[in-house]
């Protein structure tokens, strides 16, 4: 079974969960530190660079973060995140072998979902928190609205286009749990080192409300 409290109890503690694409290992703990800093502890990496599991063994230990592992696509690399020391996993889409993979590693697993099909298909399997992606090109917030209602035990994360002057359309919907999104480690800040922009941005997010 799911741990849905322990996992929404992670995605509670800010209204945006970074996706971050680490492309260096020393730049893991600095970038992590300062988005913790900023107010956002929840850091999603994602397994898209070559030092990805690198990352998310180095973020473990920053203090006062939850690591995540984001893009996983099959259940090998939901074992390698875990072991790496992922406490929650994040995939962009929702097939049954991640959802198995999730069940039997017993780690909180965000699927992503796009359609009220594919919900319904989680939610039988006991996800309840899932990510909405891509938000934006499959309906944004007035699609996601359109779900709460029939949905009304399932909440989101959505992710994919979401941004500072979108991220409050989708925190007041009742069926919102935060947003995901990699506008606050730009890849340039990220590259030059510029963990005091990165810092203001996520303190920034961390003060949106919906
Ligand atoms: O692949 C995209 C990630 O989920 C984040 O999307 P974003 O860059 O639009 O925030
Ligand atoms: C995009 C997405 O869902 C992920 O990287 O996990």
């Amino acid at each position: 079974m799911i741990d849905t409290a322990a996992l929404l109890a992670t995605l509670r503690r800010a209204p945006v969960v970074p996706v971050l694409i680490v492309e260096k290992l020393e730049h893991a703990v600095p970038l992590g530190t300062a988005l913790v800093n900023g107010g956002l502890p929840a850091l999603e990496v994602t397994l898209r660079t070559p030092v990805a599991l690198d990352v998310v063994r180095a973020m473990a230990d920053i203090p006062g973060g939850v690591v995540g592992a984001g893009t996983i696509l099959d259940p090998a690399q939901a074992r390698e995140a875990v072991a790496a020391g992922a406490k929650f996993l994040v995939s962009p889409g929702a097939t049954p072998a991640i959802l198995d993979a999730a069940l039997e590693l017993g780690v909180p697993l965000l699927p992503g979902v796009a359609t009220a099909s594919e919900a319904m298909a989680a939610r039988e399997r006991g996800f309840k928190v899932l990510k909405f992606f891509p938000a934006g090109p499959a309906g944004g917030p007035t699609y996601l609205k359109a779900l709460a209602s029939p949905l009304g035990d399932v909440v989101f994360c959505p992710t994919g286009g979401v941004s500072p002057e979108n991220a409050r359309d989708y925190l007041k919907l009742p069926n919102v749990v935060c947003v995901g999104g990699s506008w606050v480690a730009p890849a340039d800040a990220v590259a030059a080192g510029d963990w005091a922009r990165v810092e203001a941005l996520a303190r920034e997010a961390a003060a949106i409300r919906g």
